[in-house]
């Protein structure tokens, strides 16, 4: 296993560039991102079904933008519900006009009552990179496991999201670190797997 600190150090350096970057950027950036997904897609390489999302959190790049675009080509969207630790997300069904609420960790949700789905195209917030496809998330292994889980009982296609400037050379990895299919950021579309 790697060195816990290792990980822990990563994620410190990694948090301080993406706060620093300026709140006039962050549209820009989500604009682009959405333009790269409908790229994505206009290819063919998202297939049907559902596609999970992510509400965006503190200066992370705000992805609702694709989101809109994806439910626009007809994709129903997911936002992830967040259970106790060491539990894989949920993805319930989400619509701009339908009821939120918050859950753990302060997260806005879709209320309960709405469908669970079951994604096939999963975009994944990060918060480092690199370019062979591994990422770092918060620690709680939220991602890892929900990507395990969703490759356990069929395709998913992993669409990770975050600026550039979260790019590292190499991102520490365990065994358990469950790899993304394409990386989008600002300024590139990164086609990990074939
Ligand atoms: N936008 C977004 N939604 C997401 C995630 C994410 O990374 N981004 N998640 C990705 O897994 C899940 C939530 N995961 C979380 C895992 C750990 C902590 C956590 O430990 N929070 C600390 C405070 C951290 C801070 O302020 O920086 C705490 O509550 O003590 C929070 C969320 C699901 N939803
Ligand atoms: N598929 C899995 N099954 C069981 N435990 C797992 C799995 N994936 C991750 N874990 C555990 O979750 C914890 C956090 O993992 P890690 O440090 O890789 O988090 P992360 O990738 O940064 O977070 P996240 O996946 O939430 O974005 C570790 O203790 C790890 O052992």
């Amino acid at each position: 296993m790697t060195d816990p600190q290792a990980k822990d150090a990563a994620r410190r350096e990694a948090r301080a560039r993406r706060d620093a970057i300026a709140a006039s950027d962050h549209p820009a950036a989500a604009a682009a991102v959405r333009d790269r997904i409908a790229e994505l897609a206009q290819d063919g390489h998202l297939p049907r079904g559902a596609a999970g999302g992510y509400w965006p959190l503190a200066s992370e790049l705000d992805a609702r933008p694709a989101l809109l675009h994806l439910k626009r080509l007809g994709h129903s969207i997911g936002l992830p519900v967040s259970g106790p630790r060491g539990t894989a997300l949920l993805f319930r069904d989400w619509a701009p006009e339908a009821p939120m609420a918050t859950g753990r960790y302060g997260i806005r949700e879709p209320a309960e009552g709405r469908a669970v789905l079951r994604p096939s195209v999963l975009l994944v917030p990060l918060l480092a990179f690199d370019r062979s496809g591994h990422r770092l998330g918060y620690g709680a292994g939220y991602y890892d496991r929900t990507l395990d889980a969703l490759r356990d009982d069929g395709a998913v296609i992993a669409v990770g999201v975050a600026f550039a400037a979260q790019e590292m050379p190499a991102v520490p990895v365990d065994a358990h670190d469950e790899r993304l299919d394409w990386i989008l950021t600002e300024r590139e579309t990164l086609r990990i797997r074939k």
